[in-house]
């Protein structure tokens, strides 16, 4: 059973009318299920087990870092991969084993590894050699031994949104697979440096399953190739990049992803790390919002909204396609009019659809915009002095309000007059 659907005409959240939930929480608000959550881990867990491949789900607190979020991930047995300080600190507080949560990102800064040497966690996935001496500069002057993973640049395309594709040569991510050898060598005469593990990431949202085969049979290669030269590696980190379904693509199914990995890992002695995000929370969360006006433009139908582009900034960013779902179930015989659905802010920009067939939707009448649990709530901001949308976590026929929404005077009070102005 899926986590949202229709019941008794009402689009519900595993036990919840989201109506009810908007009555008593306002809208705009993102709205999360636990189950649809904890069951897209599982089936990932399952897949990997099902293919012989044994390993840790970090998951990607960029999706979405609401504790409530992580910390449901984390007690079904997911560790984290983090790309901050801050990223760091909210996986530690949700009570993630430091030995399950990796550091990636091409910057990061001295001060943010000591916190990551610290808490000991299980690999900082390196990028760069001035990344690789700063690590090693801060470690020695810890103490402490540095474990690492060189994440490689395989050069391969994603085949996804160009914003989005970190694995070619141009991307600034990774270190290009002929340099590797000279990384290792300087890895050698750096102190309090162990280099444990390689690691890989050509994107985000892959609907194609070869990408991945060939990403994962290069670091294969690699791996292989370093192990036998007497690397004592002992981990690979295959990253994260698996596509949900938004509309109509139709991403690598999760025995062909774990498959990859198997056929990659044939004949190698290492341990697996995955840093799924997306595939986790993004189809487990929507966004509900209300309509504003209907308004009869020249040519075209605008809905104008009470969710806008600082709220879920994808289709402005990616012209990502949402579902918008109305909340009360329209008749199967409705007639369908295309509509523009814009938001209040003012750009043009502000757009979640153009030109889409929806029935007859009247002021007042709530929308749900679907797969807005992953990089919805993380990437919004208060543009144009707008409040946050709050975060609802459901649980069957509970809810809980896991981010409450800002009144504007803490709003306005986060800026502070210079004393020269108040004279
Ligand atoms: C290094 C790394 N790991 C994991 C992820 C998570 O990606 P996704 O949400 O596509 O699974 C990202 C983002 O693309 C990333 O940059
Ligand atoms: N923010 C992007 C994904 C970025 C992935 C970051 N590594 C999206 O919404 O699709």
């Amino acid at each position: 059973m899926s986590a949202f659907e229709y019941r008794h005409g009402q689009l519900h959240v595993e036990d919840l009318p989201l109506e009810e939930i908007a009555q008593e929480v306002g809208t705009p608000f993102f709205c999360y299920s636990t189950q649809a959550m904890v069951n897209a881990y599982n089936s990932f867990s399952d897949a990997l087990a099902k293919a012989g491949v044994k390993g840790t789900i970090c998951y990607a607190l960029k999706a979405n870092s609401n504790q409530s979020v992580i910390q449901t991930l984390a007690k079904a047995g997911a560790g984290a991969d983090v790309v901050s300080e801050g990223e760091l600190r909210r996986a530690l507080e949700a009570g993630v084993d430091p030995k399950k949560i990796v550091f990636a990102g091409v910057g990061k800064k001295p001060s943010e590894m000591a916190v990551g040497l610290k808490a000991g966690i299980l690999q900082f996935n390196v990028e760069s050699l001035p990344e690789l001496e700063a690590l090693s500069a801060v470690a020695q002057k810890m103490g402490v031994t540095a474990p690492v993973a060189f994440r490689i640049n395989p050069d391969v395309d994603a085949k996804t949104h160009a914003k989005i594709s970190t694995g070619k040569a141009e991307n600034k991510f990774g270190i290009d697979i002929p340099s590797v050898r000279n990384f290792v060598e300087q890895a050698k005469v750096l102190p309090n440096i162990a280099v444990e593990s390689l690691a890989v990431h050509i994107g985000s949202q892959l609907t194609d399953a070869s990408p991945f085969k060939d990403a994962f049979a290069r670091l294969a290669s690699l791996y292989s190739e370093l192990q036998t030269a007497g690397l004592p590696l002992k981990r690979i980190d295959f990253g994260g990049g698996l596509g949900i379904q938004y509309n109509d693509e139709t991403p690598p199914d999760l025995s062909e992803y774990a498959q990859a990995v198997s056929e990659a890992m044939q004949g190698l002695d290492a341990e697996c790390i995955f840093e799924p995000g997306r595939f986790l929370v993004g189809n487990a969360g929507v966004l509900v919002t209300e309509t504003i006006y209907v308004k009869d433009g020249t040519n075209r139908r605008f809905l104008i909204i009470d969710a806008a582009m600082n709220d879920l900034i994808r289709p402005s960013l990616y012209d990502a396609w949402h579902d918008i779902t109305p909340l009360k179930q329209p008749d199967e015989s409705a007639t369908l009019t295309p509509c523009d659905i814009v938001g209040p802010i003012c750009e043009s920009g502000d757009t979640f659809a153009t030109q889409r067939p929806l029935p007859e939707i009247d002021a007042g009448d709530l929308l749900a915009m679907e797969s807005a649990g992953a990089y919805g709530a993380v990437m919004a901001s208060s543009y144009n002095t707008r409040l946050n949308a709050p975060e609802i976590l459901v649980k069957g026929d509970q809810y809980a309000i896991v981010r409450k929404r800002i009144d504007y005077d803490t709003l306005i009070k986060q800026d502070i007059l210079p004393q020269w102005l108040s004279e």
